[in-house]
């Protein structure tokens, strides 16, 4: 059967984030794409110019059309505006008990827009954690979600446990915002151990889109029934490629290239030889 995935997030308009990333990264991942819009944003590479949700009816009627007809493999959320629409995606999924839940917990875009409303914080973590395979925070959301700051990797390992602590089976702590470092380790946490995957920061002002694009292809690895751990990997993978091959457009961060891999076949054969993966 046909490998399907669906994700529930906001459009942006420009294209590099959103419900946009993901259908590209599941259709070069040959995974049939599906969505549900949480919200409507007014986005380009300059930033958020407006936010537009989609009442709470609309996203429960997108949610039952897939439910009651499609099959589903895997799901990732993406920007889920408030706690009513969060709700609404918790029900669905024990509704028509999906697995393989990846949850990016957006918040924030990169030019400081909230996509996330703060009262939904706590929601999230007691409703939507419990029944997540893999969360993906960047470094910000890990902070904000466990109520620490986040200097070193051994901060990040303690966010980590207090993540896996909170329900979600797996965590991944994305390095992207970890400044300065030369190499960006994404740590991910099971429970017993952590395992750290690190490739080369490409200095780039064109990552618009980056969190969206590793957890859609986090997902995909998922619905083909890869494990988490190999999942991550190809994930890293294929953010790496887009991000190299970006094509730059617009004024501020231009969106990545979702086409990079299968574009640059045998540049990905040498970046999956470089990645370098231990475990503690
Ligand atoms: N400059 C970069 N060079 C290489 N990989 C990056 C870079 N920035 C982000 N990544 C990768 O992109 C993904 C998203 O990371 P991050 O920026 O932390 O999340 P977000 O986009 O949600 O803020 C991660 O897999 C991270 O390793
Ligand atoms: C509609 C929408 N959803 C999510 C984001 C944030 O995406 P992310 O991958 O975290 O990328 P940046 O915003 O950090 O570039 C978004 N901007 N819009």
């Amino acid at each position: 059967m046909r490998r399907t995935a669906l994700t529930i997030a906001g459009s942006d308009s420009g294209g590099g984030a959103g419900i946009q990333a993901d259908l590209k990264t599941f259709q070069e991942h040959h995974v049939f794409g599906m969505s549900a819009l949480t919200a409507v944003t007014a986005q380009n590479t300059r930033g958020v110019q407006g936010v537009f949700p989609v009442e709470v009816k609309g996203l429960e009627e997108q949610l039952r059309s897939i439910g009651d007809d499609m099959p589903v493999h895997a799901v990732k959320t993406g920007m889920l505006f408030d706690a009513d629409r969060i709700k609404a995606v918790v029900n669905a999924i024990h509704r028509y008990e999906w697995s393989n839940i990846v949850v990016d917990p957006v918040m924030i875009a990169k030019g400081g827009d909230s996509l996330l409303s703060e009262s939904a914080h706590e929601f999230l973590m007691k409703n939507l954690l419990p029944i997540t395979d893999v969360i993906t925070p960047n470094i910000p959301e890990a902070e904000v979600l466990t109520n620490m700051t986040i200097h070193t990797l051994a901060d990040r390992k303690e966010a980590a446990i207090r993540l896996h602590k909170a329900g979600a089976s797996h965590v991944v702590i994305k390095g992207g915002h970890d400044d300065g470092a030369e190499n960006v380790i994404d740590l991910l946490y099971d429970g017993s151990a952590f395992t750290y995957f690190s490739l080369p920061r490409i200095q780039s002002e064109n990552t618009h889109g980056t969190g969206c694009t590793f957890a859609a292809a986090l997902a995909s690895g998922l619905s083909h029934g890869s494990s988490v751990t190999e999942a991550v990997k190809k994930a890293k993978i294929f953010v790496q490629m887009a991000i190299q091959h970006t094509v730059p457009m617009g004024d501020g961060h231009g969106p990545t290239n979702h086409g990079a891999v299968r574009q640059y076949p045998e540049e990905a054969i040498s970046v999956t030889e470089e990645v370098k993966i231990w475990d503690e």
